[in-house]
């Protein structure tokens, strides 16, 4: 098995009003290729700071963060950005996407911005379509930010989140907003682009969510307490796994 991610000994502190928050204290794991990594944990544990400091979305206090190799607190600005833009993709909760341009512009605007693929714009508009098509969102390509629905924008972020090909996909709480039909359309999704290959890490509150993924961090007070390991995620055992899981989260303290 390759890693691609390799975190040794991460700590994360922010300091408000002068008063220090340890948030992760001594964090260490890998994440291997083709794996599909849900964090769970309770509210405040530090979830979110985790993915956020292993995905270079923000410093970290100390240890240090492999990604394909590449030391991320040693890169300058210039490389992670690039890094970031070619190699990893993001579906945040607050979806960062720009008011004055449409879905579709929006989507594609991460290929518009790195030269990791040669193709012509048509080309690129032509692959952005072709996975808005996909995700079934192919009638909301023109439309802005706010002429779509919740599970629409969701499905919007994860088309951008593929535009540039990335090797790993970072998504905090991506079925956070949605109904439980919307929700299942975008772990569908998920589920499958890490079938074809790409390495995904989320964080989640729900064990529908966590059960179609192969491995569950457990993380308390800004530790990792625990880890559960399952098979790639089959449809049919879906209802087994989701019971096990969550007797496995019972006995962790969930
Ligand atoms: N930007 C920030 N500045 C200061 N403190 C922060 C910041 N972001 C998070 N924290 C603090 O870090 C701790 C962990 O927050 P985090 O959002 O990582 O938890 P979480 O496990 O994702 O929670 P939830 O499940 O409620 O989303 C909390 O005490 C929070 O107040």
């Amino acid at each position: 098995m390759t890693s691609i991610l390799e975190v040794k000994d991460l700590c994360k502190t922010y300091v408000v009003n002068k008063r220090q928050n340890n948030v992760l204290k001594n964090v260490n794991f890998v994440v291997y290729e083709g794996e599909m990594v849900a964090v769970m944990g309770p509210s405040g544990s530090g979830k979110s700071t985790l993915l956020y400091a292993v995905s270079g979305m923000d410093h970290i206090t100390a240890g240090d963060v492999e990604f394909c190799g590449k030391s991320i607190p040693k890169l300058n600005q210039k490389e992670l950005a690039k890094l970031r833009l070619d190699d990893m993709g993001f579906i945040f909760q607050q979806m960062y996407m720009l008011k004055n341009l449409s879905i579709l512009d929006n989507i594609i605007l991460p290929a518009c911005q790195s030269d990791k693929i040669k193709e012509s714009r048509k080309t690129t508009v032509e692959r952005g379509c072709q996975l808005m098509h996909k995700l079934g969102i192919i009638e909301v390509a023109d439309n802005d930010i706010n002429e779509v629905s919740g599970g629409q924008l969701q499905r919007a972020c994860i088309c951008r989140s593929m535009i540039n090909l990335p090797k790993m996909i970072f998504a905090d709480e991506p079925t956070g907003a949605l109904n439980r039909a919307s929700s299942d359309e975008v772990m569908e999704e998920l589920t499958r682009l890490n079938s074809e290959g790409t390495t995904i890490m989320l964080v989640t509150h729900d064990v529908k969510v966590a059960a179609k993924c192969t491995r569950v961090l457990y993380i308390v007070d800004g530790n990792i307490r625990g880890e559960y390991t399952m098979e790639k995620y089959d449809k049919l055992k879906l209802r087994e796994r989701e019971r096990a899981l969550n007797g496995w989260l019972i006995e962790m303290g969930w």
